[in-house]
Formats: C-alpha cells, structure tokens, sequence
C-alpha cells in the first residue's frame, strides 16, 4: 500500500517507463552501431584494395607508355645500325653519309654518333668528329665485335652526371668475314627517356641486367653504370607484372611495373622500371580510413559509456527498490501511526497502516491533515517547522491527545518542502495527568482550590487584567472566632464548619472568579473584570449569605458562622498579586479589628486601578 502511494507521489511508474524503453532501444542501437562499423570497415578495406588496384593499373599503363617511347628510341639507333650497314654494303660510308643517317633518324637522341671502324681499328668515318674518344672503349668494342660479330655489342659508362652508351656490330663483308664495325654512341643516357611526361613521385630505372643506363629522376646515390637498386624482396601487386619495393636508398615504399625493351631486333632486353611512391594514393584513403576509425571509436565509446551508464543505473534502482521495500515494511509494520505531509497545504502524501486504522479515509493520501485536528487551526502553530507538541487529534473513536513530532525532510523530485509526522497516542498519560494536576491543586477538605492553585491563577488572571487591561478585584476572607468552635466542638466540627463555609464562597464566586482555600481558616478570591464596588457587594452579599446560613454540627448543635472580609483591587503598574493581597490583608485586619462580621475596601487608588 505504501509503496502504491509512494509511486503515485513520485512518479516511480514515468521512470518505469523510461526505463523499459531503453531496456530495448539500447540494444537495437547497438546492433545496428555495430553492423554500421562493420560495414564501414569492410567498405573501408574494399576501398584499399580497390586504391591498389587502381594505382597499379594506373602504374601498368604509364609503364607501358613509358617502355613504347624508350623503345621508339632504341629501334632508331638499330634503324642507324641498318642504314650504316647498307652504306657499308654501297660503299659510300662516309662522314657526310653517317651525318645525314643521324639527322635523319632521331632529334630527340642528342649527341648520337655513328662511326665506322676498319678491321685495324682506324675510324673511317663518323658523323660526327670528337675531341676526346673514348679509346680503350673503342678497342674493347671492336674486339668484342671481332669475336661475336653476330650480336651487338652494348656498354654502359658514367659520364659528368650523364651517363654514355656505345653500341658495336660487326660487318661481314661477301665471303663472311669481318671488315668494319660500326660503332654507335648516345652521349647522354638520360636522352632514351626524352618525350617521357612522369608525374611528381614517379620513378622510372632503365637498365640491362644489374646495370642502371639511365632513370628519373637523376639521383645522384643511383649514378650510371652502377648496380640497380631494386631491393630483392619485392611483392606482387594485384596486378599482373606490377610489384611493390623499397629502395633502400630512400627507404621509401613504391608500386612499379616493369616492361621489356627489345634491342639487336629482339636478340637482348633491357627492362624499363616505373614505380611510384605508395604514400601518394595510399594518404588520402588512409586519411578516409582514420576518420572513419575515429568516428567509430567514439560511436563505440558512446554505446559502451551508454551501456554501462544503464546497467549503472539498474543496478542502483534495484539496490533503491530493495530499500523502498524495507523501509515500506518498516513504516507497514510501524504500531504508531506515520504519515508524510507537504508543508505548504498540508495535503497528506502517505499514511501508513496504522494512520488509516486510527484515522480511517480521512488519513488517505490528498486528504487534508489539519482536518485530523480537534481544532483545526492547531495545524497553523506546528506545520512549517521541527516541533514535538501535544495536541489533540479527531480519531474514528474520537478526540484523543496525541504528542506530534513533525521533522522536515527532503523531498525527492519537485514536490516542494514535505514534513514526515509521527504521532503517540498519549491520551491515558494526559488523564492521569489531569488527575495528578487536579489532586494536586485542590484542597481536600473543602475541594476548593488550594493556594498552589491560587498563586498559578493569580499569575495568569493579573497578566490578563495587564494586557487587556481589565481590573481585578481580590477579597481575603477570614472566619470570625474559629478558634473558639474547634476548642468549644472538637476539631471535626471546625473542618464541618469549614466545608459549609468554602460552599457558600464557592456559591458566591461566578464562573470566571477563583476562591481558593490559602490557609487554615482562610479564603481568597480573584474577581477578573470587576471593579472595588461591584467587589464589595459581592463580600457583603457573602457575608450575609454566611451569617444567614446556621451550622448543624453532628451532636445536633446548630452554630452560626460569620466571616470578616478585606477587598482590594490589583493595580496594573503592579508586577504580580502581592501588593494587592497584602492591601486584602490589610484590610481584613481592620474588619477584625472593628468588630469582625464585616467588609472592609482597601483604600486604593480606585481611579488607577485598570491603568
Ligand atoms: N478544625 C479545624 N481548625 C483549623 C483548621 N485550620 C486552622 N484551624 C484553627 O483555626 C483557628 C484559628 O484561630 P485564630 O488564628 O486564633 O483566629 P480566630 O480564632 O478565628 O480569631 P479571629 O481570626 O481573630 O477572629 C486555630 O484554632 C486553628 O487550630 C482546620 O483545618 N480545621
């Protein structure tokens, strides 16, 4: 029951709610989160190797421009060899034949020179008269071409950056020996590669065998002639003839292809490289790739922060709905009654069990609590803070005196300030009270007040008359010659005379006076709102009704009791009762003393009285 109303108070059923429709969301969010990073690194994996394949087709094509134009180069100093042949064959070699076979051929192959070598290795002719040839060269060429006449004879050598090809044949004359050789010198390696376009990070090596002949670009840690530097360890590209290999002079990863150049009509090959560096595709996909890495490292963090906030949270809302139901059994099972109220209207939030038995469906919650009080508006005194107060409370069995301890708490979500109350039922403890309070204060002979009884009233009746302001009037009383009646009858008779007397007093006195037994055989009374005369008609009234009124005793003797009176009236400006009791004493003593059976006023300022 405690645990429906604290749900209807709190609202528990909303985050109920909430709380199922993220039991269920989180996990479809995360499936469909982690099929999305799935899907986005297969896409992204797809991607490189379509980057690769791309790149390599890419390189493939320009290697095979590349190798077409190098070979359109390579067949003109073989087209030189054969026009150098047939001059031969003519006899008409001459410089200024060999001139016009290397202006007719190739523009693009700078310093091309053709020369013809007689069997004693004297030049015969040449295109092109040069200051410095190289001889040991020549020599070796022509020996070389001597003994192979059938091949042609090519060597590679450094030049100031540039590097020199010589080519040689051999001529066979009409018998089939040897009589000229035909020398061939491109000046300028690099020249095989004029009409070549390469983009920025592209690399091309031409060389026969381990040779390098010539490359771009032009660096000078792969000098002419020397041996080609493509690393051994090299990888197959997905495609065919393309590879990748780092060279270990820029340890700088590329992708080539390589391509066959034909030279001597297809009798010898050199291979043409071209590569380029992977980092110039690879960087913009491995740039998509990283973000993409990252957005899903953090979609992921999300998701895992997301997930365990969730579970954090279950894990406390179990942990709260255990100690709701503890603290809901408690409060069930509390004997006295507990209830939680909202400190601005006072509008009941919860009740326990033993509220709603005490109080029945007036203690439910939205009922409003001041209406359990007896007087309603007790609620306005205690409700806005810590109080422990005894009040009396409107239970189904009636008003019963309650103590109230009221304690503000803090109160979950907006509902504003809230005030737990628990409330003892003191009701017997306050009868007894009541009987202790009465058997203390009354006499228990005459069941007037006592003087206890009388200062306490007197407190309370002079700060009235001080406040409101009002007069208060105040007669002592004495009974005439007592002493005689107890020593003449017996003590017993004196207490008889004494209780018809208090009678009559309390006879005289109305409602709102006190009279009050302060002595042995003497009386007070405090008169609120009446003056010195209206009190002095009230003592003679008593007076007479005294005197008027025989005592029967037990022995059958009948006595007649007379009372002599001092009246005086409090003064406002006074602190307490003393002054105006001692006025009372004052004169009362004069009624004795004149002749006793009397009523003597005090002479006070009567003007002053109520000021
Ligand atoms: N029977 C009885 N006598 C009491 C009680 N209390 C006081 N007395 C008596 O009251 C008498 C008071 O006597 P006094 O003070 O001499 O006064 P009085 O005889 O009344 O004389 P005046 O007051 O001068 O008229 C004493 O004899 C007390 O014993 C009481 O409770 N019962």
């Amino acid at each position: 029951m405690i645990k429906d109303q604290l749900g209807l108070a709190l609202g528990s059923s909303r985050t109920r709610e909430r709380m199922s429709w993220l039991k269920w969301t989180l996990p479809v969010l995360v499936a469909l989160a982690c099929s999305n990073i799935g899907v986005r690194v297969w896409q992204s994996w797809k991607e490189r190797a379509d980057v690769e394949a791309l790149a390599a087709n890419r390189v493939s094509v320009l290697a095979t421009l590349s190798a077409s134009i190098v070979q359109s180069h390579i067949s003109s100093i073989d087209a030189a060899f054969s026009l150098t042949t047939g001059a031969i064959g003519s006899q008409t070699v001459s410089d200024d034949t060999l001139g016009k076979i290397t202006q007719s051929l190739n523009p693009l192959l700078r310093d091309f020179v053709v020369s013809v070598y007689g069997n004693d290795d004297r030049l015969m002719a040449t295109s092109r008269r040069l200051q410095h040839v190289d001889a040991p060269t020549i020599a070796s060429l022509l020996e070389s071409a001597g003994k192979q006449p059938s091949v042609t004879h090519v060597i590679v050598l450094p030049g100031d950056g540039e590097g020199v090809l010589y080519f040689a044949k051999a001529h066979l004359d009409g018998a089939g020996r040897h009589d000229v050789t035909t020398i061939v010198t491109l000046r300028m390696t690099q020249s095989l590669f004029v009409g070549m376009n390469l983009a920025t990070h592209t690399m091309a090596i031409l060389h026969v065998g381990d040779q390098v002949i010539a490359r771009i670009p032009p660096l000078p840690g792969m000098p002419i002639a020397s041996f080609v530097p493509l690393g051994q360890e090299r990888r197959h590209a997905s495609v065919l003839g393309t590879y990748y290999s780092t060279l270990p002079l820029d340890g700088q990863e590329r992708l080539f292809a390589q391509r066959d150049i034909l030279l001597d009509s297809g009798r010898q090959h050199w291979r043409l490289d071209v590569g380029y560096a992977v980092d110039t595709y690879r960087s913009a996909w491995r740039r998509g790739f990283y973000l993409n890495l990252g957005a899903m490292v953090i979609v992921a963090a999300l998701l895992l922060g997301g997930y365990f906030m969730l579970r954090r949270e279950r894990q406390i809302r179990s942990e709260r709905a255990a100690w709701t139901r503890i603290t809901n059994m408690i409060l069930e099972n509390m004997p006295m009654p507990v209830l939680v109220v909202a400190a601005g209207d006072g509008a009941i939030i919860l009740a326990n069990d033993a509220s709603l038995g005490l109080f029945g469906a007036m203690a439910s919650p939205g009922q409003p609590f001041p209406n359990l009080f007896t007087v309603v508006s007790a609620w306005e005194a205690i409700h806005d803070s810590d109080v422990s107060e005894t009040t009396s409370m409107q239970t189904r069995n009636g008003p019963v005196d309650m103590l109230m301890r009221c304690r503000e708490i803090d109160s979950p979500g907006n509902l504003g300030s809230m005030l737990l109350v628990t409330l003892t039922d003191i009701s017997e403890q306050a009868q007894q009270m009541r009987q202790l309070q009465t058997a203390a204060d009354l006499d228990p002979l005459t069941e007037l007040p006592n003087r206890r009884y009388f200062d306490n009233a007197a407190e309370r009746l002079t700060t009235m008359a001080r406040e409101q302001p009002s007069s208060l009037a105040v007669i002592e009383l004495d009974l005439d010659h007592f002493k005689r009646v107890n020593d003449s009858y017996g003590h017993a008779a004196g207490d008889r005379v004494l209780g018809v007397v208090a009678k009559l007093i309390r006879g005289a006195a109305r409602e709102a006076d006190v009279a009050a037994r302060i002595g042995g055989e003497e009386f007070a009374m405090l008169l609120p709102d009446t003056s010195l005369e209206q009190a002095e008609t009230v003592a003679n009234r008593l007076r007479r009704s005294v005197e008027g009124t025989p005592i029967l005793l037990e022995d059958g003797t009948t006595i007649v009791q007379t009372i002599s009176m001092g009246v005086s009236v409090y003064l406002s400006r006074e602190p307490g009762i003393d002054a105006a009791l001692a006025r009372a004493d004052a004169a009362l003593y004069e009624a004795k003393a004149s002749g006793r059976n009397r009523v003597v006023v005090a002479p006070a300022d009567v003007a002053s009285a109520a000021d």
